[in-house]
This record gives C-alpha cells, structure tokens and sequence, in this order.
C-alpha cells in the first residue's frame, strides 16, 4: 500500500472539478462539557508546541503528571455554565457562519464554491473537513481561519495542522491559506457597527475595554506579531467612529500557567478602574469571531464579577460578530479574491 492516499487508485477514474472549496476553521471546543471530554480535548490542545513553547520533555512530565488529572474537571464545570442544547456555543455559531456565508456566495453569482466548516482542536477536525473537499473532487481550496489578529498560536497552528494532512495526499491541491484581517475594511467596519449598535442604544460608558484573547509576553518578544495586531485593530475602529482615545483601552484576557502574559490585564484593569471610581464600563473581544467559553463565561460573567465587587456600577458586555450579516460580508470580501 502506498503511503500516500488518493481518491481512487484507478488512473483513469479520477473525479476532479474546478470549484473552489473553502474550510472555514476555528479553535474547537470539547465533544461534551464533561471531565473526560476535556481531557481529550486538553490532551490535544495542551500538546501542540505552538500553544506551549517550553521544551518538549519537561511540558509532557508536567502536562501528564499535574495538569490533565487538574484541569478538566475545573474546565468542565466551566463549559457546563455556557453548554446549550446544541452543544459548544463556538461550534454551533461556527455552523450559522458558514451557512449564512455559502448562501450569501451563491447569491453574490458564484456557483462552483463549497464551504466546510473544521476545527482545530477536536470535532470536526481539519482531516475530515479537508477529507470532505477531496471527496467532492475539489482540487482548489482555500483555508479561512476565523482569527482576525494572526498569531502563531492560533492560526499559524492551524496551517501546520493544515499542512499535516496534505503531506499524506497524493494529489496536493491547489491551496491559498488566508492568515489574518486585523485590519481588513468591512471587518472593522463590522466591529465599529457592533460598537456604534451599543453606544446608541446604551448612555456613554466611561471606559470602552477592547479585549483580546493573550498569549505568553515570550510569544511577542520572539517575533510574533498578534499583540500590534490587537493594536492596530483597536486604533482602527477608534479612529473610525472618531471615539475619545482616552476613553479606549487595549487590555487581554484568559490567562494560563504562571509566565507574565501580554498585558495589560482585563481582569486587573477592572478591579483598577472601578477602585480609580469608573462607573460605567462596556467590554468587546474583537479577537473572538464568535462568542465562546472565552467570552460567555470569563468576560460576560467571571470579570463582570471583579468589576462590581470592586466598586464598579455597571458592566455591559458587546457580543462578538458572531453571524451579523455585516460580519458574513467580510468574510465575503476576504474571500472574494480567492473564488
Ligand atoms: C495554554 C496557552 C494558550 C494560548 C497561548 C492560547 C491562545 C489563544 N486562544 C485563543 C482562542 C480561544 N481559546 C479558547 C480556550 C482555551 N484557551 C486555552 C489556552 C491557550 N490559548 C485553554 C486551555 C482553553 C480551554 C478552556 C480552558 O480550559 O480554560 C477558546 C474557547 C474554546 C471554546 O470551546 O469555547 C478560544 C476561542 C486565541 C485567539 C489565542 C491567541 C491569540
Ligand atoms: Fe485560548
Ligand atoms: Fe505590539
């Protein structure tokens, strides 16, 4: 048997088009919000060595010995406070994203597209996604991860992740592997409407928080580009909607192990404002394109929490753009080019 797998290992049988496949990535969530769920998904997640960069053998005693017999319980218990009928919010809002955007390409005249949705961690994972594209004969396609901000993390791992299961293919396809939009026009442009959505329908908070996931400090003083992004994405919208800078702040959140971690921290930095006497915060996770145990229980409830019971009046978190039509339009146009 040949170690590289095809279609048909007839000659003369292969079926092949010309339409375009698009997989539609994003990080992925556990199968079930249960202890051993998490560890399954941990066990993945926590073994990928652009997550955690230290060296090799002394992660694995650690991860092994300490924390997959810790950490799944206390996660667990977290996802069971978002945990829907439906399951992972992440995935299910992943699932609207992708059928909103395979109907808004139909209707913008473009017939040969399909889109598969995949996720990096857990199911369904990028094998099958890519398996799918093959399997319909699509030998173009086009890898849009839904991380606005690049990071080597997130979607510089999903190229690997990408790139593993082509090195097992005979017929490599055609691929374009699109690696971010921090500043992309109809982006911010959704993000600046979401924003603007609130403040019109809510009095002017005191402080605006822009809040990105983080990532080890190491991460930036290696070379990594995502904590300018988050940057750049900030000013972005700021300057679109003319808002008062110092009424803005660049903070990250979801913090993991004891290393210093990009700051300045959202958690620490609403304890601080509400001890300074701020009143009023309204809170958004523009590295998030979907809301996800990262927004639904840290930002929306746990530092929700810190602010009020640091002095804190009132605390209104923006949702991310989730499947806002303006939101499905800028994947459109970071697509368009591709199709
Ligand atoms: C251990 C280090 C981690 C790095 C570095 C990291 C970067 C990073 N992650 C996201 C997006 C998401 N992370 C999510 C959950 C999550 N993240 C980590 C750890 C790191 N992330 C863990 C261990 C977990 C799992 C939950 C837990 O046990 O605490 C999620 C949510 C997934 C869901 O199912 O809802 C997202 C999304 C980005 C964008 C990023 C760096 C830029
Ligand atoms: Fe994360
Ligand atoms: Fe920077």
């Amino acid at each position: 048997m040949s170690r590289f797998s095809a279609i048909t290992d007839n000659p003369h049988e292969n079926r092949f088009n010309n339409k375009v496949g698009v997989l539609v990535t994003n990080l992925g969530s556990p199968d079930d919000a249960t202890t051993p769920a998490l560890r399954i998904y941990l066990r993945e997640f926590l073994s990928d060595p652009r997550i955690v960069e230290i060296p090799r053998v002394l992660w694995m005693i650690i991860l092994h010995g300490i924390i997959l017999r810790v950490r799944p319980s206390k996660s667990a218990q977290a996802y069971k406070s978002i945990w829907t009928e439906d399951g992972s919010p992440l995935i299910n809002i992943t699932k609207k994203q992708c059928d909103k955007l395979q109907k808004l390409i139909e209707k913008k005249g473009h017939e040969n597209v399909e889109i598969v949705m995949a996720m990096r961690y857990g199911n369904p994972s990028i094998e099958s996604g890519l398996e799918q594209l093959r399997e319909k004969g699509i030998t173009n396609i086009v890898v849009l991860p839904l991380y606005p901000q690049y990071s080597s993390a997130t979607t510089g791992s999903t190229f690997d992740a990408v790139s593993r299961v082509l090195t097992k293919w005979r017929w490599v396809p055609q691929l374009h592997f699109l690696n971010g939009y921090h500043d992309q026009p109809k982006y911010i442009e959704s993000l600046s409407n979401s924003v603007s959505d609130y403040l019109e329908n809510n009095p002017m908070p005191d402080k605006i928080l822009f809040s990105y996931h983080g990532t080890p400090k190491q991460f930036l003083l290696n070379g990594d580009p995502y904590h300018c992004f988050c940057h750049l994405t900030t000013n972005a919208v700021v300057s679109r909607l003319g808002l008062d800078k110092e009424k803005v702040l660049t903070t990250f959140q979801s913090r993991f192990g004891k290393a210093e971690w990009l700051k300045p921290y959202t958690d620490f930095t609403l304890k601080e404002l509400a001890k300074d006497g701020t009143e009023h915060v309204a809170i958004l996770s523009p590295a998030f394109s979907a809301d996800c145990l990262e927004t639904l229980e840290e930002l929306e409830e746990e530092n929700k929490e810190y602010f009020i019971e640091a002095g804190g009046k009132r605390y209104d978190y923006i949702p991310a753009l989730n499947d806002r039509d303006d939101h499905i339009e800028a994947f459109y146009e970071i697509l368009k080019p591709h199709l």
